[in-house]
């Protein structure tokens, strides 16, 4: 019988994992999401064929879904995990894995907000699990044997690359792999607007921003790709190419990419703080 796994937040990123699970072959009728408004709820259900409720006054389907659930996976912002868990603490199941995608929430704060003894898994998926190309960092708590961590695993299993990484680098992975589809589609949005400056039109300018970082991702995903060697590869000597990239060297780009991760990691450590003080 399938493992029963319930997304209490299902946004961005509670969906991306939803689809990349269902696509890997779990039944739909062993998942359980719950979300605020009674339209998210409905979309979800008609779209994935999961079981989906929405807040109410009359049951809190927080601790409604969890019931006799194998894996819980919190979905929702940061702010809201810490009460999340105090609110579900008493009807989890002990044997549960609990997995937790938010940003800068620790292990520490999981457990602390749970009953003494469940098993806590801090991750940092990305939003590419959709398509099945995600990458997962998993880190377990205090209470997470090797069964508890290869439930984690399974979740993430079919839809994308999963690593296991101590939590103090938790805020590092954020910083490039949690957010970095971002830093692609911002690459991808300036690609375009160039395009605009020579004066193709906008259609024309979308297409080629996205047709080309797609299929370059698509490269990047090859076995053995290395992003030096497919860069040379289309670096002609004395071509044009050439410029580009001696034009990135002068103004730093890779410099602004360290200190733009450094930024976000900074950003994590402190919200962990601010959460910690709330
Ligand atoms: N968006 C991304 O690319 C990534 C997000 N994350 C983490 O994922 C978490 C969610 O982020 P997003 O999906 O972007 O946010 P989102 O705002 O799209 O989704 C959060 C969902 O949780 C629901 N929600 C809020 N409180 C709830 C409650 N008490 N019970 C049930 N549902 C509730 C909201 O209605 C919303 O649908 C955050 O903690 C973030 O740090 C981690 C890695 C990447
Ligand atoms: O921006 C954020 O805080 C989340 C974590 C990584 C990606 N999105």
């Amino acid at each position: 019988m399938s493992k029963k796994t319930v997304f209490l937040g299902c946004g961005s990123m509670g969906e991306a994992i939803l689809t990349g699970l269902l696509a890997a072959g779990t039944p739909p009728q062993s998942v359980y999401v719950t979300v605020r408004r009674a339209e998210r709820a409905q979309e979800l259900a008609q779209r994935h064929g999961v079981t989906a409720l929405a807040q109410n006054e009359d049951s809190n389907s927080n601790t409604d879904a969890v019931m006799g659930a194998d894996v819980v996976i919190l979905g929702v912002k940061p702010v809201g995990i810490a009460g999340l868990c105090r609110e579900i603490a008493d009807h989890l199941e002990p044997t549960a894995v609990v997995i937790s995608v938010a940003a800068a929430v620790s292990l520490a704060q999981l457990e602390g907000a749970l009953k003494p003894g469940q098993a806590v898994v801090r991750s940092m998926p990305n939003t590419p699990l959709k398509v099945g190309r995600g990458v997962v960092a998993l880190s377990g708590g205090s209470h997470v044997d090797e069964s508890a961590l290869s439930a984690a695993h399974q979740v993430f299993d079919g839809s994308g690359v999963v690593l296991d990484v101590p939590e103090e680098q938790q805020n590092a992975v954020s910083a490039i792999s949690g957010s970095g589809p971002a830093y692609v589609f911002y690459l991808a949005e300036a690609m375009a607007a160039a395009a605009r400056d020579f004066g193709l039109s906008p259609e024309v300018a979308g297409v080629l921003a996205r047709e080309t970082v797609a299929g370059a991702g698509l490269m990047l995903a090859e076995p053995g790709a290395d992003p030096a060697n497919l860069r040379r590869a289309v670096t002609s000597p004395h071509g044009t190419t050439e410029q580009a990239i001696a034009s990135f060297e002068h103004q730093g780009l890779p410099n602004m990419v360290l200190v733009a991760a450094k930024a976000a990691a900074s950003r994590a450590a402190e919200m962990t703080g601010e959460l910690a003080s709330a």
